[in-house]
């Protein structure tokens, strides 16, 4: 039987990833708000996009009509939408479901697990560069996307799901060690914002400053060491790999969070930085360059919340 796939929020990640998996004939369905309902009715879903653009008109519902079990759901909200977006999908999930997070950071993983209990939850890390504009049209840029899942207990079966998650358009990669991704994920993250969110600039700008690939190299430094210390020590050539994608003299590359604070929106400042300093303290890794990221991002959230 077609595995029945659920897609909380039809943004710039799960609006892509479902919207490839539904063009290439799989059992898609989109849990929206009224607001994005009324928006991809009257557009349809549109994908800008060098693999290819689309539009499609997507199967929705809004949380009042949610009532079956899904299968596989993939969650796709931003940090400060999960614990509405529980409350909204709580019907989609039975004794078989398998929810795939793809936020960012890892601190959703124990609240998902808390609300619908370990077996229901599986690692999940996405790798797009992706964003909405003001009519709602999704745009990736940049290399294929990437979707990678993988079990966190025993009786999670990534592989069997693999079929379910394929289509043209992004890499689907069932994972045996699904913690170490989303740690590695997690470093290349947390470098890139900290980068562009403290610098005000991309990848490449910040790489042709005097000075600028030693600040990357530091920060890239710190947030391996996390990862370390809390028993995910990345493999040099990923560190190899992170730090040629982030001393690019060339490269426009920026961070979704940056993304975010560029136009004065809500940032996911807690789950991507906050996080990560939190659990370096316990570990007793030194981060001065997070520090300042974290305190300069809680700023910004201050200011933009007395607004
Ligand atoms: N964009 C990128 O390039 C990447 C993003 N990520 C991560 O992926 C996650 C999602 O980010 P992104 O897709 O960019 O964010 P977006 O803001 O583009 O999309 C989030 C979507 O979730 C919807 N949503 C929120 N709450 C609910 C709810 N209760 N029910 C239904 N829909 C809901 C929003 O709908 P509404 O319109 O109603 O607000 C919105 O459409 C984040 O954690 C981000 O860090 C990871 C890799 C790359
Ligand atoms: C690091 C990157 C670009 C990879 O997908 C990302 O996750 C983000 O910008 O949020």
């Amino acid at each position: 039987m077609t595995p029945k796939i659920l897609v909380v929020g039809a943004g710039a990640v799960g609006g892509y990833f479902g919207a490839r998996l539904a063009a290439s004939g799989h059992d898609v369905t989109f849990l929206v708000r009224p607001r994005r309902q009324a928006q991809l009715s009257a557009t349809g879903l549109c994908l800008v996009s060098p693999l290819g653009d689309a539009t499609l008109t997507p199967r929705m519902v809004t949380a009042d009509q949610l009532t079956q079990p899904h299968d596989i759901v993939i969650l796709s909200v931003k940090a400060y939408s999960l614990a509405a977006a529980i409350v909204d999908m709580a019907p989609a999930i039975g004794p078989q479901t398998r929810i795939i997070p793809l936020l960012n950071g890892m601190q959703h993983l124990d609240v998902l697990s808390s609300r619908f209990g370990h077996e229901a939850v599986m690692g999940g890390t996405c790798f797009i560069v992706s964003s909405l504009d003001g009519e709602g049209r999704i745009h990736q840029a940049g290399v294929t996307p990437r979707l990678v899942f993988g079990p966190l207990v025993a009786g999670q079966d990534a592989s069997t799901m693999a079929e379910a998650l394929r289509a043209p358009g992004f890499d689907t990669v069932p994972s045996p060690h699904i913690m170490q991704d989303m740690w590695n994920k997690w470093s290349l993250l947390a470098s890139l914002g900290t980068l562009c969110c403290l610098m005000r600039a991309n990848v490449g700008e910040v790489a042709r400053l005097a000075g600028g690939t030693d600040f990357v190299h530091a920060t890239i430094k710190e947030c391996t060491s996390i990862a370390a210390a809390a028993g995910y020590p990345l493999a040099d050539d990923t560190i190899n790999g992170i730090v040629k994608r982030l001393t690019q003299p060339d490269s426009t590359l920026t961070s979704s969070m940056f993304r975010d604070l560029s136009q004065g929106a809500p940032v996911e400042a807690q789950q991507i930085i906050g996080d990560l300093v939190t659990r370096a303290r316990m570990h007793g890794v030194a981060t001065p360059i997070l520090g300042l990221t974290d305190l300069n991002l809680r700023a910004y959230e201050l200011r933009r919340d007395s607004r």
